[in-house]
């Protein structure tokens, strides 16, 4: 608490008691006021007691007034030597002190400078100073900034030294925070408070981790707001100083009045100027009050503003901090960034350089490319105006190019008329392995078709045979050879004719090597069914343009008698296989080889005991015209054709020889009857004329291989094969019909299709009426020449309506019952079928067969029932006559009908090729009209799975 003399006076100090009063001590120069409302004199006393103890020359009375020790004190000596013997060198005045004002000044100066409040002097260095441990300890503290200074500038070496530093600056705040708890820094000089801050910004850098630049800053801006208070304080210096010029001036005058007041008399007069001089005085020492207060209250201001400005400041200094860890971030984030996108800037570089790059080649390119189209177009305008040119050409050929293909069959049909439509080809089976020693046979092959034959054992004249024929194959002859003249007739079946090639020989002499070949493997060995099935596939494929073809496969064999399908066990006839491909004919074939049936004889081991026959079927529509073109293939593997009697079999052996012989014969008697142009031909007396019956005739092409043994010992064999072989090749034909349908055609085969079931319902309603007892009389009407037996590989099939409806491709229908009754009736002896008994080896083949007439009819009901019905006996081709007779069965009368019979006879067998109008007598009309099955088409569309074929019994016809 500060009080203030009334007097104005300068104070010196203020003391308080410890009882808690408070004392003013001022000093004025003259005089100590002591103002006090209750000084106890205890601590008066212990007050006087520490002045002669501090000073002892000052030897005060123990009971010493106030205004003794204010006496005592008023000049500053003894105040300046107490504090100096207190704090030695603490008043730096070198030890002497002249009595005046100016001691006292110096004293309060200490005073300040030991940060001690002038108020309470006297007590404060009392208390500061009781305690000789004390005593030092203050001093140090008050040159603590100076040391502490020091230590901050010192660079610790090593840890210890760190931590004794960061101890004294911990021991500094601890001083501070005591200071400001017991209010004595209001009462710090400004110096004292400053070098504080000083030295707490000295400590910031370590301790605060705050840059030095920032601590220097702050220090800068301390020190600007210190240079301000110290010109404050200049500015007071310079008062006070002129204040104490005045006082110095007034002092001076008091001395100078009170010299004169020695002088005179008048004391009043003295007093009156002393009264004056005082107020004055008194009134000098409130000025300084108030120029003190208002000092102190700027220096509070500024004090102030100091600690807000350093708020401010160490709320920036926190800031920048921020700042700077935000701004260290934000450069290694930008360096990272910059580093990121140098890198991306060369890589869109090196894409720029490439892509520019590209772009030119790109533009490079892009004119060639334009270059090139534009040439390009030029050429193509160029070959288009030539194409143009030739496409007019083309066009015009293709207006008559059907025209120039029908041309071409014809012509190429004519060709092969005029090598005839059967042809013989001889071929001579060279000696197998183990027969090197053996003599042969052959004496002469011809390039022109000639072969000469002898018997090594025979001398003479006569001995020599001379045979001709198409051509004669010697024995080292090869498949593809033997092939090459059959080709031609192949392409004829694509064309819609017939073909038939068969192979004829005794057993051994290569017949099935001529045929199949010895293995199928490989192609080399192929013999002429592989090779004319693959030739077929490769034709079908380069008309393909033109000619829709379907090709369907059958494969049947001829056993005593029996036609039994060699390609599938489950169905009662002949089945049909659709095939596409040499392959699927092979796989096929491969089948109906094993499943043929072979047995052994002395002869030949494997000796094959049957016919094998493979049929194929070809339909083609023609693209364009849509008309549809129908040819077959037939190519046979006949079974060996030696005499029984050579043959030494007995038993079964011996019927099965039988049966091949009659059935041989039964070809022969056909062949012969279509070389005489007999009327009738009998087609019908074995299954395998049966079978073959549209591939032999005026309508069809047929190739006969004559296979020779050369052995000598089957020289009576080869002359009888070659006799045979002679005959056949003699025979004539006729020209050979395409089956080529119309779209009238295939609408009036769809009419006879619906008058045949029209027909099959009447024969219901007939055997409707058998059996409800109809009078014989009026049944055997209908039933002229019904057969007295029927065998049938499918079984009785009488009531079947899908026999009835004769379907299959091999299906040309079947008996007609006036030709049987014709047949039956016709005397089969030698010369009829030999043409005459002239030739003696027919007759002996004859006598061999053991054919009677009494067989006849049973082998004819066998035919009439069988499962191959191959067509009429009446005539070799497929009766387009038949097919009119079929389709106005009720317009003709039967005078007339009959007479087109007889002509339609005739002009069969001498081989003409216009379609025949064939009218039946009145007791054939329905027969007739059944004899024509169209039914290949249908056979061959559903051809995927097998078909049953032939077997189209005609229960009418038999009925008749
Ligand atoms: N041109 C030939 N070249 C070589 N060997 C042949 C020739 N012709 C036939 N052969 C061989 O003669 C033997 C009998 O031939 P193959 O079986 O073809 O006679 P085949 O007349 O069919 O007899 P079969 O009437 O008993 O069936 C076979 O071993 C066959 O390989």
């Amino acid at each position: 608490m500060k009080n203030r003399s009334e007097d104005g006076s300068s104070m010196i100090g203020v003391y308080r008691r410890s009882d808690g009063s408070s004392s003013i001590l001022s000093f004025n120069g003259s005089d100590i006021s002591r103002q006090s409302t209750d000084q106890t004199k205890q601590g008066h006393q212990s007050l006087v007691e520490w002045l002669n103890e501090t000073l002892p020359y000052l030897n005060l009375p123990w009971e010493a007034s106030e205004e003794e020790l204010r006496a005592c004190l008023m000049d500053g000596t003894v105040l300046c030597n107490l504090l100096n013997q207190l704090s030695p060198g603490s008043m730096r005045m070198g030890g002497s002190f002249e009595p005046g004002c100016v001691n006292i000044e110096r004293f309060l100066a200490a005073m300040d400078e030991m940060a001690l409040p002038r108020f309470e002097s006297l007590k404060a260095l009392k208390a500061s100073f009781s305690d000789d441990k004390n005593t030092l300890f203050a001093r140090r503290r008050w040159s603590l900034p100076e040391d502490h200074s020091k230590g901050v500038d010192t660079n610790f070496n090593d840890a210890s030294q760190f931590k004794e530093a960061s101890d004294q600056i911990n021991k500094s705040h601890a001083q501070i925070s005591d200071l400001l708890k017991s209010n004595s820094l209001q009462n710090t000089s400004t110096r004292s408070l400053f070098d504080m801050l000083d030295k707490l910004l000295d400590e910031s850098p370590q301790k605060m981790n705050v840059t030095h630049a920032f601590a220097s800053i702050l220090r800068g801006i301390v020190q600007v707001v210190e240079q301000r208070i110290s010109n404050q304080a200049e500015n007071l210096k310079n008062q006070n100083i002129l204040f104490r010029v005045r006082e110095e001036k007034y002092r001076s005058r008091i001395n100078v009045l009170e010299t004169l007041a020695s002088g005179t008399s008048d004391k009043n007069e003295l007093k009156k100027q002393k009264q004056r001089s005082d107020a004055e005085v008194s009134n000098l020492k409130r000025e300084l009050e108030n120029v003190i207060e208002t000092q102190e209250k700027q220096f509070l201001e500024l004090k102030l503003n100091a600690q807000k400005a350093r708020v401010e400041l160490e709320k920036q200094l926190k800031d920048s901090e921020l700042r700077v860890v935000e701004a260290k971030e934000l450069e290694k984030l930008c360096e990272t960034e910059t580093k990121r996108w140098e890198k991306k800037e060369e890589t869109y570089k090196s894409f720029i350089n490439y892509q520019t790059e590209a772009l030119q080649e790109l533009k490079a390119t892009s004119m060639s490319l334009k270059r090139e189209v534009l040439k390009t177009g030029e050429n193509y305008f160029q070959d288009l105006n030539y194409y143009g040119v030739k496409l007019r050409g083309v066009a015009h050929a293709a207006k008559n190019y059907q025209l120039v293909v029908e041309e071409n069959r014809r012509l190429y049909n004519e060709v092969q008329e005029l090598k005839g439509n059967i042809r013989v080809y001889c071929r001579i089976r060279p000696f197998l392995q183990g027969q090197n020693k053996k003599q042969t046979s052959i004496q002469y092959t011809g390039e022109n078709g000639e072969l000469v034959v002898a018997s090594p054992l025979k001398q003479g004249k006569d001995t020599h045979r001379l045979f001709k024929f198409n051509k004669v194959f010697g024995p080292a002859s090869t498949q593809e050879e033997v092939f090459l003249d059959t080709r031609p007739l192949i392409r004829s079946i694509l064309d819609g004719y017939n073909v038939c090639i068969f192979a004829y020989g005794q057993t051994g002499s290569g017949k099935t090597y001529t045929m199949s070949g010895p293995s199928i493997t490989s192609e080399e060995d192929w013999g002429v069914n592989y090779r004319a099935l693959n030739d077929l596939f490769h034709l079908t494929q380069s008309r393909q343009n033109s000619v829709e073809y379907e090709v369907g496969v059958q494969m049947v064999e001829i056993y005593n008698e029996q036609v039994r399908d060699l390609l599938s066990q489950d169905v009662p006839d002949a089945s049909m296989h659709s095939v596409n491909s040499t392959e699927d004919v092979l796989e096929l074939m491969n089948v109906g080889l094993m499943n043929r049936a072979v047995s052994s004889t002395t002869l030949n081991e494997k000796s094959s005991r049957s016919h094998s026959v493979v049929s194929v079927h070809v339909r083609g529509v023609d693209v364009k015209t849509e008309s549809v073109f129908r040819g077959s293939l037939h190519l046979v593997d006949l079974a060996g054709s030696e005499r029984v009697g050579r043959s030494e079999v007995t038993g079964d052996r011996l019927k099965e020889a039988l049966h091949i012989n009659k059935s041989l014969s039964a070809l022969g008697d056909v062949i012969f009857a279509l070389a005489h142009k007999n009327p009738h031909v009998p087609y019908r007396n074995s299954k395998l004329t049966q079978v073959l019956q549209n591939s032999l005739g005026g309508q069809a092409k047929t190739l006969m291989f004559v296979q020779i043994n050369p052995d000598e010992d089957s020289y009576a064999e080869t002359v009888s094969t070659l006799k045979f072989a002679e005959r056949v090749s003699g025979v004539e034909l006729g020209a050979a019909r395409s089956y080529k349908e119309g779209r009238d055609v295939r609408q009036l085969m769809e009419q006879v299709s619906n008058l045949k079931d029209m027909i099959a319902k009447k024969d219901e309603e007939l055997l409707k009426f058998q059996s409800m007892g109809m009078p014989k009389r009026g049944l055997s009407k209908l039933r002229i020449g019904s057969p007295p037996r029927r065998h049938s590989l499918g079984g009785d099939l009488t009531n079947s309506p899908r026999k009835r409806q004769g379907s299959g491709l091999l299906g040309r229908t079947t008996s007609d019952s006036a030709d049987e009754r014709r047949h039956q009736n016709e005397p089969r002896s030698p010369s009829k079928l030999s043409g005459g008994a002239k030739d003696s080896n027919i007759i002996e083949d004859i006598e061999l067969l053991g054919i009677e007439d009494s067989d006849n009819e049973e082998r004819l009901s066998d035919i009439s029932d069988s499962c191959l019905s191959m067509g009429t006996e009446t005539d070799g081709s497929i009766g387009s006559g038949a097919m009119e007779l079929a389709l106005f069965p009720e317009t003709s009368s039967p005078t007339k009908i009959s007479e087109q019979i007889e002509h339609n006879d005739k002009s069969a067998n001498v081989g003409s090729s216009k379609p025949l109008k064939h009218t039946p007598k009145p007791d054939q009309t329905r027969p007739s009209r059944l004899s024509i099955s169209n039914t290949s088409s249908k056979a061959l569309t559903s051809s995927k799975r097998p078909i049953t074929g032939s077997s189209s019994a005609k229960p009418l016809n038999r009925k008749k």
